[in-house]
């Protein structure tokens, strides 16, 4: 049978995926890290614990972090004890918070993005959410689809138990979307809540205990779409490459579990040396796109996931200091708030970048390397252009 030709075929975009519009949230409760081991080891009953409390403390000290925003507030966690052991069944009323609260904070973020985007809601053909906080059907794309009033039809990719790679893996999804469906505007959400690790301390999980110092709560939210409207949309990155990496000998160096107590999480303590010992080949190859600059010639925005990972890319890269200058700030401010994080890290970086009259949206560096880590041990990267500022 002949088929129509013109009513079948596919149009695809003819530019790059570009980044059009970044949105942030996190829940109204700031907590100073200084007060945070009081907080933390009263809540948990465990201030009997002194040698883990003065850990805790030193680890908390040592993070780079300031200050971290948590949903499950003091009254939360009083309502809910069996959160504040270490391992009691706890996963119902976990899943409750999250089912209900990681939509939500998605929503804040999304609203920020969508009015610096400008243009109508309608126009969001696609939505790509990752979450590793809870998980239900139908998910979190779906309940935020209809918060926002987003149109039945938009098309929704859910991606569940990411870990902190999640950040970087919304940016590859969300790239061949845009590209590969002219027209396409995607709505690249990533939305993660401490409700599900949240634990007491526990001399045999010590690596939970670095977990409780590091984690925060946070969303974020980009509109990614190719050939921008002129004088509608302002691109503030494109996206030229997206790929990904396992780790060699890094079997289960990050790993976790959802059990009746909740997301139980393990970190091997070779974390940061893993990361800087293998992570040379994605960088080269990612770099190759860009016409392989030096590396202090790149922008970089790594997940922060701790602050002895970033002293060791830094190292190992010979990276001068103000090159992770947004990454530490985000940590610095928030936290390592899973795969969000490394979004709030580009909004930090064009930040910076207008803050200091760069004359690209990558302080002043044409190439940039967006860097996502997490379970796998998974390295993530994606290469951006900056966007030239006119300073
Ligand atoms: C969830 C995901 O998908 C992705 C993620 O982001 S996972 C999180 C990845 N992050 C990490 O792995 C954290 C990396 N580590 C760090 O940044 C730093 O160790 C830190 C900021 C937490 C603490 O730094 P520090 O206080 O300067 O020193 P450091 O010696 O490293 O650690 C302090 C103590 O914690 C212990 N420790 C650190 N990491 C540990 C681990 N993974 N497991 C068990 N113990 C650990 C150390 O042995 C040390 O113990 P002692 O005081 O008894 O010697």
């Amino acid at each position: 049978m002949a088929t129509n030709d013109t009513a079948y075929s596919h149009k695809r975009a003819v530019g790059p995926a570009t980044v059009l519009a970044i949105g942030k949230a996190v829940p109204p409760t700031a907590y100073p890290q200084s007060e945070y081991p009081d907080f933390f080891f009263d809540i948990t009953n465990t201030n009997h614990k002194t040698e883990l409390k003065a850990k805790f403390a030193r680890i908390c000290k040592n993070s780079g972090i300031n200050k971290r925003y948590f949903h499950c507030t003091e009254e939360i966690l009083k309502a809910n004890p069996q959160m504040c052991t270490y391992k009691d069944a706890s996963l119902d009323v976990r899943q409750d918070i999250a089912i209900r609260e990681v939509p939500r904070l998605a929503e804040k973020a999304a609203i920020e993005a969508l009015a610096e985007w400008g243009r109508p809601r309608d126009q969001i053909t696609h939505v790509v959410f990752a979450t590793t906080s809870g998980v239900n059907m139908p998910g979190a794309d779906l309940t935020l689809t209809r918060l926002l009033g987003l149109s039945p039809m938009v098309n929704r990719t859910m991606l569940y138990q990411q870990g902190c790679f999640g950040g970087a893996t919304v940016l590859r999804v969300a790239k061949d979307l845009a590209e590969n469906n002219k027209g396409a505007r995607v709505l690249t959400v990533v939305s993660e809540l401490t409700c599900v690790t949240f634990r007491a301390p526990n001399e045999e999980h010590l690596d939970n205990l670095v977990g409780s110092a590091i984690f925060g709560d946070g969303a974020s939210c980009l509109i990614i779409g190719s050939d921008p409207v002129p004088k509608i949309e302002k691109p503030q990155f494109e996206i030229h490459w997206s790929g990904e990496t396992i780790l060699p000998e890094s079997d289960g160096a990050i790993e976790g579990r959802l059990t009746q107590a909740g997301l139980m999480f393990h970190l091997l303590k070779d974390v940061p040396g893993l990361i800087s010992r293998n992570t040379l080949p994605i960088f080269t190859k990612a770099a190759e796109v860009a016409g392989s600059p030096g590396w202090n010639d790149l922008f970089w925005c790594v997940h922060p996931g701790g602050r002895a990972i970033l002293d060791e890319v830094e190292k190992t890269l010979s990276l001068k200091p103000e090159k992770l200058g947004a990454t530490r700030d985000v940590l610095y401010d928030y936290g390592n708030m899973s795969g969000a994080s490394v979004l709030f890290v580009l909004d930090q970086m064009r930040k910076r970048s207008e803050e200091q009259k760069s004359s690209t949206t990558g302080e002043g560096a044409e190439w940039g390397l967006v860097v996502g880590f997490g379970p796998g041990l998974t390295v993530e990267v994606s290469v951006l252009k900056a966007i030239p500022t006119g300073y």
